[in-house]
């Protein structure tokens, strides 16, 4: 058996969904995302983020950006609440879950947010810059246990190993291995046919399509994730769900828009109509 192999594909039919909302549930009930990036020129990173997060059922979400990007922020997205750079996490909530990285930047202010944010227990989710700051300053970056979901595209995983993109496609399951290996915590490598490497699981994502190759789809499942972890489930659930909600909204989305035309916030507004899909697949099961 090759190590790709070991990888078994995931079912969109019976992938785990989110448990049903209880009659008394307030947002309280449903966790607190903190999403962190949206540096100078990148709101719009982070304002995918947060979306992605309320769209699979967050109870609230406060983006963390760079001044410049809170104004957009707030006249795109006015559920979401917001603090300026450069923040201190002193004050989070037990429940919180951080996301950090879309539009994030990689300059002096950016690494500051992740020597603290690297220090807190609360489960998180790292993706874009900050996995560009990790591969620059090492595992050290990572202080404090925590439940920790990272998702490289081809490129990241590249420069957190050290080596070439063409190194990483060549053979994708031992990359992906090597960077749990380093880092610890639980993997997507993004991609056709994403690989997925939690605590004792390793799927691949079977969905998804090349209209999916647009500014932001990943900063769609930086949210999405974070906002599965919100709600309590645990990491290796909120990976598998998480990558294949996204990838199915992806599909939807394509069916609807074509590959060439679909934007991220298609598979965004995308992300609904899979879950509801998820909860009839589960009702017939
Ligand atoms: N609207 C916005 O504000 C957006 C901001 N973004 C931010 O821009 C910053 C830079 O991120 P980028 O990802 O654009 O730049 P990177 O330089 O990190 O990655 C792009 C490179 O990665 C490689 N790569 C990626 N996917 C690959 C695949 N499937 N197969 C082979 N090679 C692959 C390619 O070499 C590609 O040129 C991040 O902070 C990110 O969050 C982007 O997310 C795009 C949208
Ligand atoms: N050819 C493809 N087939 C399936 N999924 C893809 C393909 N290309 C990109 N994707 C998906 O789209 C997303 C792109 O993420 P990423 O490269 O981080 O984009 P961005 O940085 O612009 O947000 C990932 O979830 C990836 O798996």
């Amino acid at each position: 058996m090759t190590m790709n192999e070991a990888f078994v594909a995931l079912n969109w039919q019976t992938v785990p969904t989110l448990p049903a909302r209880s009659p008394q549930a307030h947002k309280g009930s449903f966790g607190h995302v903190f999403a962190v990036g949206g540096g100078p020129g990148m709101g719009g990173a982070l304002a995918l983020a947060c979306a992605a997060a309320y769209r699979v059922g967050a109870g609230l979400v406060t983006a963390v950006g760079h001044p410049s990007a809170i104004p957009y922020l707030a006249a795109w997205l006015p559920e979401a609440t917001w603090r300026d750079w450069p923040a201190r996490f002193g004050d989070l909530p037990e429940q919180a879950v951080l996301a950090v990285g879309p539009g994030l930047g990689q300059g002096l202010a950016a690494h500051d947010l992740l020597l603290e944010i690297g220090t807190l227990s609360h489960p998180q989710v790292w993706d874009a810059d900050a996995l560009n700051i990790l591969a620059r300053f090492g595992p050290e970056l990572l202080a404090a246990d925590a439940p920790r979901l990272f998702t490289p595209h081809p490129g990241e995983a590249a420069r957190l190993l050290g080596v070439t993109v063409a190194a990483v496609q060549s053979d994708r399951a031992a990359a992906i291995c090597r960077l749990q290996a380093r880092y610890g915590g639980y993997w997507v490598l993004k991609g056709h046919h994403s690989l997925l490497l939690g605590g004792a699981g390793r799927w691949l994502c079977p969905l998804g399509n090349p209209g999916m190759a647009t500014g932001g789809s990943g900063d769609v499942l930086t949210g999405i994730l974070a906002g599965l972890l919100a709600q309590d489930l645990a990491a290796d659930k909120a990976l598998s769900l998480g990558v294949c909600l996204h990838a199915r909204a992806g599909d939807l989305a394509a069916a609807r828009m074509g590959e060439a035309s679909l934007l991220a916030r298609d598979i965004l507004a995308a992300v609904p109509h899979a879950l509801q899909e998820l909860a009839q697949n589960h009702d017939g099961n």
